[in-house]
């Protein structure tokens, strides 16, 4: 039985419709990837899922784009989200500290964006929103532009802290190694207007192979 159910999703842009009659579930406590190509409407559905969701629920999230404050420090930036939740200097100073070296930025607390490159920043978006006190965390592709070695190293980190805060996580990706990495479930969606989908549990026999065939 699914926690979050979502039923008779409809979205079009002017005469593209991109969602019609479509309905999606999410488990709680788990890490669900959403995976298919680029332009498939993975973004326009996990919007149109927070939107709906924020009605009732608190959640915290990672957007494709940079949406850090440029003339904030990267301390302030995630300081930020921290703002009137009753802690001390010393716990919000714990909570930043425990969560820029959950994505591999400690030592960089007093650093602008404007010194940081494209995936130091995206890491620093991750540490915000690990941040956040949410039981619900949703992610937009929020490894793209991470290299390899910080992607697996924050991949491994994160699936661990969400499990152990007991979160409900979405993901949206296009990337089969990362979904795989990454999640208990995984949504394939594929298709235009008639958007078919396809539910895999992660376990030991999974593969991209499988996979592919269904985004
Ligand atoms: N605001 C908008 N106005 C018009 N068309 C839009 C808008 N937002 C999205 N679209 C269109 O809807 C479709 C789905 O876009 P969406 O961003 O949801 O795809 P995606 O699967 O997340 O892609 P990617 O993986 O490249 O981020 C695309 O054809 C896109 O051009």
């Amino acid at each position: 039985m699914a926690d979050y159910r979502f039923e008779n999703i409809n979205v079009s842009f002017g005469t593209d419709v991109i969602y019609k009659n479509f309905s999606i579930e999410f488990e709680k406590n788990r890490i669900t990837t959403i995976l298919g190509r680029s332009g498939c409407g993975k973004t326009t559905l996990l919007n149109y899922i927070m939107k709906d969701i924020l009605r009732y629920k608190n959640l915290s999230c990672v957007f494709q784009e940079e949406i850090l404050v440029k003339w904030l420090t990267v301390y302030e930036n995630i300081e930020l989200v921290l703002k009137n939740k009753g802690l001390s200097k010393t716990e919000k100073n714990e909570i930043i500290i425990k969560n820029l070296r959950l994505v591999n930025l400690n030592g960089y607390e007093k650093y602008y964006p404007s010194s940081l490159s494209g995936g130091m920043k995206q890491r620093v978006n991750i540490a915000r929103a690990a941040s956040y006190p949410a039981d619900l965390l949703f992610m937009d592709e929020p490894f793209k532009s991470i290299d390899i070695i910080n992607k697996e190293e924050i991949i491994g980190k994160l699936k661990q802290e969400i499990k152990s805060r007991n979160q409900t996580a979405v993901m949206v990706s296009h990337d089969l190694d990362e979904a795989i990495d990454f999640s208990d479930n995984i949504i394939c969606i594929s298709g235009t207007e008639g958007k078919k989908i396809k539910k895999f549990s992660v376990n030991k026999y999974i593969s991209k192979e499988m996979l592919i065939k269904y985004i």
